[in-house]
């Protein structure tokens, strides 16, 4: 029962809300066509009584009185109601009153939606009441203007907020109106003003058209109104109101060449459609701002220039006396091979003066090539390079050591311009050129840099000015390193910032990787995490990783579908060939595979060798390290192996390199930056707040546990047995155990191990931790092995 109860309340409160949707046609007619007729009867007498309702006034009180004559067109109602409406309420706002009874009734008869009503009788409301309190102003003047309640209310408000006050008031009530009602906004009046400075300037006809009352304007706004609702259905209707409405619609009109001259094309800017995602990220980097990367470490601060060295030989002294000398002897040299000089111009650099020869005219390039190494005999100088012609120039070069070089210090090329004004992805400073300009180049442009050089000829100080440069540019947040270093002593120093900058591997203990073992888990990690970037980027739609970054910083890739901002990875190796002499094809593809594909993701590689030769620098990775730095070398062979071309060979070390990038070679002295001053920056960043870890590669789980289970028994190492004895007694399954007691490389190990898990001695692999010996004693594993040997 009370369910039913409840039902019944239900049903009629739309009934009590709208009762016109329960009348049947036939009274919808009847109420519709009531209402629309009161509409136009009201809108008939206030019009009259604006001609005749003073003479009515006195009329009034006689309502009862037939003989009582009123001028009023609609005789004593009209003049009643008008009255009523007029002169007691709200003034000649009422017009607004008859129109939206008129409305009503049309709704009623062409079924339209009272929602709509409503929203016209409230908007239409306020608009009386706006326009009678205006006009309450000026009610000393025409009292008819705003009727008694406009001026009731005027005076109310003025007691209160002045004249002033109330003006303003109603200007904002009217804001209100316009911004609310028709969506009105600053440009809107823009436009309108724009466009009525035009008709103005087209015609200014002072016919009847343009007088407009107040009033008039406000109930072409209620004829609109009315028009839409109508769906322009009723159009007899409308007709009467028509003429109103037209004064606001342009009319295209035929216009001659001139005025078309002044018409300017008014541009709507269509803006971009969003889609879902981009208007919830613009609401998120509304309220969020963009996503800041380095906010988990706010108060990161940069390494100052002070904690780098000035050196007092810094800058560039000119020495006439050498430069005089020495262009002497290469003029007496060239001219003992009957080469002829038509100018000589020198340009001086912190270590070598290039000497920029013209040749006389006849004289062919290819005959001094051919002298280069007796030219060089000659000056007898060491560095000498001859640059036979000097690529784009149409001279010859003739590189000459100078006697005192001058050191170029990592302080004034990071102070350059051209670095702090860098806006590279990875900009590395790496010295300054034969012209003293100060050298800067993009890692993420190389994409991968190969480093060679014989020992002592500055590698490493190479490799911590690219690492320094780094750090004084990128934050924690932005970039990380994986740095190998067999050497074990060159890299350490960087330890100190491990949770700043270093990226390792899951449980590993030491972010700097020193064994070879855990370089190929590194680099296969690198190449897991490679396929997850590329992933990632396809989800997004990216296609590199600065795209990636910018979309993530707009908050348009949800972190809850796995995205994150993507640091640089910078892998370090020190010394390429120990790695690839012992680890051979294991270390060559990930390495291959990575410089061929990471370029887009971010990871980059920077490898150095000590030996440049064609078994270490190998054809697929030369092909992939367009990008390389050779310092001095002992041969040309080597400088053939790593520029593609001589030269390497006759720098002067210390620094003096040649980079090449594809074609140009260019020489540079290396930036020198010292170990005590890269501690003071390491020791400078790693005191400062870090994140909790190093930068967590993906796991890797060496794929050796699945092959290896099918080795044959007969295959087995000579080994074997020592092997499996060394571990059992042990209890420790590693690899390099097995290296170190057998004196084995790598591989060899590797494979001893792989064949023992075969035989069930030792467990599946298990990232960096040692596997688990399953044969607990010698005896067991005997047993072990005589019974595999009978089953055989
Ligand atoms: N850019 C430079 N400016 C001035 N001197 C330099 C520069 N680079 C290197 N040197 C000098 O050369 C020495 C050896 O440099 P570095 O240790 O970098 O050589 P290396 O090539 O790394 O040798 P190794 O391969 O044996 O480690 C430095 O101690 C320094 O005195």
């Amino acid at each position: 029962m009370a369910k039913k109860k409840t039902k019944t309340t239900k049903e009629s409160k739309p009934k009590l809300k709208a009762p016109s949707f329960k009348l049947s046609s036939q009274q919808k007619l009847v109420l519709g066509s009531f209402l629309a007729i009161l509409g136009l009867l009201l809108f008939i007498a206030f019009v009259s009584y604006l001609f005749t309702g003073k003479a009515d006034q006195s009329t009034l009180n006689e309502f009862a009185t037939r003989e009582v004559k009123t001028e009023n067109w609609l005789n004593k109602t009209g003049a009643w109601l008008s009255n009523f409406f007029i002169y007691k309420g709200f003034g000649v706002a009422s017009f607004i009153f008859s129109g939206l009874i008129f409305l009503s009734g049309v709704f009623i008869l062409t079924n339209s939606s009272l929602i709509k009503l409503r929203k016209h009788w409230f908007w239409g409301t306020f608009i009386v009441i706006w326009l009678s309190i205006l006009f309450g102003f000026f009610a000393d003047s025409l009292d008819t203007l705003g009727g008694t309640i406009g001026f009731e209310m005027n005076s109310f408000l003025q007691d209160y907020l002045g004249k002033i006050g109330t003006s303003l008031l109603l200007v904002f009530l009217l804001i209100i109106y316009l911004a609310i009602r028709f969506k009105v906004t600053a440009d809107t009046f823009k436009n309108m003003f724009q466009r009525a400075s035009k008709d103005i300037k087209q015609e200014f006809k002072p016919s009847d058209e343009d007088i407009s009352i107040p009033i008039d304007n406000d109930l072409t706004a209620e004829a609109e109104e009315i028009k839409s609702a109508f769906d322009l259905d009723l159009k007899t209707i409308s007709e009467d109101k028509e003429e109103i409405t037209q004064k606001e619609i342009p009319k295209p009109e035929p216009k001659d060449s001139k005025e078309e001259s002044e018409m300017t094309i008014e541009v709507e800017e269509v803006a971009e459609e969003l889609s879902e995602t981009d208007n919830l990220s613009n609401k998120l980097v509304e309220d969020f701002g963009l996503f800041d990367p380095t906010l988990e470490l706010s108060n990161y601060q940069f390494p100052s220039l002070d904690l780098l060295k000035k050196y007092d030989s810094e800058g560039i002294t000119i020495n006439q006396e050498e430069l005089e000398e020495n262009k002497n002897r290469i003029v007496e040299t060239l001219s003992n091979y009957k080469i002829g000089i038509a100018s000589i111009k020198a340009t001086i650099g912190p270590t070598v003066t290039l000497y920029e020869i013209v040749p006389d005219a006849g004289i062919r390039i290819s005959k001094i090539k051919n002298l280069e190494d007796d030219i060089a005999l000659s000056l007898s100088a060491l560095g000498i390079r001859i640059i036979a012609p000097i690529p784009g120039k149409g001279t010859i070069g003739i590189e000459v050591p100078n006697k005192n070089s001058t050191v170029v210090s990592m302080r004034s090329v990071i102070a350059s311009q051209k670095f702090q004004k860098s806006d590279m992805q990875l900009p590395i400073a790496l010295g300054k050129t034969i012209s003293n300009e100060t050298f800067v180049v993009d890692l993420a442009k190389m994409p991968h840099l190969l480093m060679a050089g014989a020992t002592g000829q500055g590698k490493s100080v190479g490799l911590n000015a690219v690492l320094t440069s780094l750090l004084y540019k990128k934050h924690p947040a932005e970039v990380k390193f994986v740095l190998v270093d067999p050497k074990k002593v060159e890299l350490t120093l960087f330890n100190k910032i491990e949770r700043h900058y270093l990226a390792k591997l899951p449980d590993s203990e030491d972010a700097i990787i020193t064994d070879n073992t855990k370089v190929i888990n590194t680099l296969n990690s690198l190449c897991i995490e490679m396929d997850n970037r590329y992933e990632m980027l396809k989800n997004a739609l990216c296609r590199n990783i600065a795209e990636y970054n910018a979309k993530f910083k707009a908050r348009k890739l949800n972190p809850n579908d796995g995205h994150q901002f993507l640091p640089y990875i910078i892998l370090v190796v020190d010394e390429f060939a120990d790695l690839i002499m012992t680890a051979g094809k294991e270390v060559e593809t990930p390495i291959a595979r990575l410089a061929q594909l990471a370029r887009a993701i971010g990871i980059h590689l920077i490898i150095a060798t000590q030996r440049p030769s064609v078994n270490v620098i190998t054809g697929i990775i030369k092909a992939n390290f367009p990008a390389r730095i050779a310092f001095r070398v002992t041969s040309k062979i080597d400088s053939r192996t790593i520029l593609d071309g001589s030269g390497a060979d006759q720098l002067i070390g210390r620094g003096d390199m040649l980079y090449t990038q594809g074609n140009d070679l260019v020489r540079i002295q290396c930036a020198f930056v010292d170990t005590p001053e890269v501690e003071k920056i390491t020791d400078f960043i790693g005191s400062q707040k870090a994140y909790p870890d190093a930068y967590l590669l993906p796991e890797y789980v060496g794929e050796e546990s699945g092959t290896s289970l099918d080795i044959d028994i007969n295959d087995r190492d000579d080994l074997f047995r020592d092997a499996a004895e060394i571990i059992v007694t042990a209890q420790q399954g590693s690899a390099s155990l097995l290296q170190r007691k057998l004196k084995l490389g790598y591989n060899r190990a590797g494979r001893l191990i792989d064949q023992l898990e075969a035989a069930g001695i030792v467990g599946g692999f298990e990232g960096s931790k040692a596997r688990q010996v399953l044969v607990p004693d010698l005896t067991a594993l005997n047993q072990l092995l005589d019974n595999e040997g009978k089953k055989n």
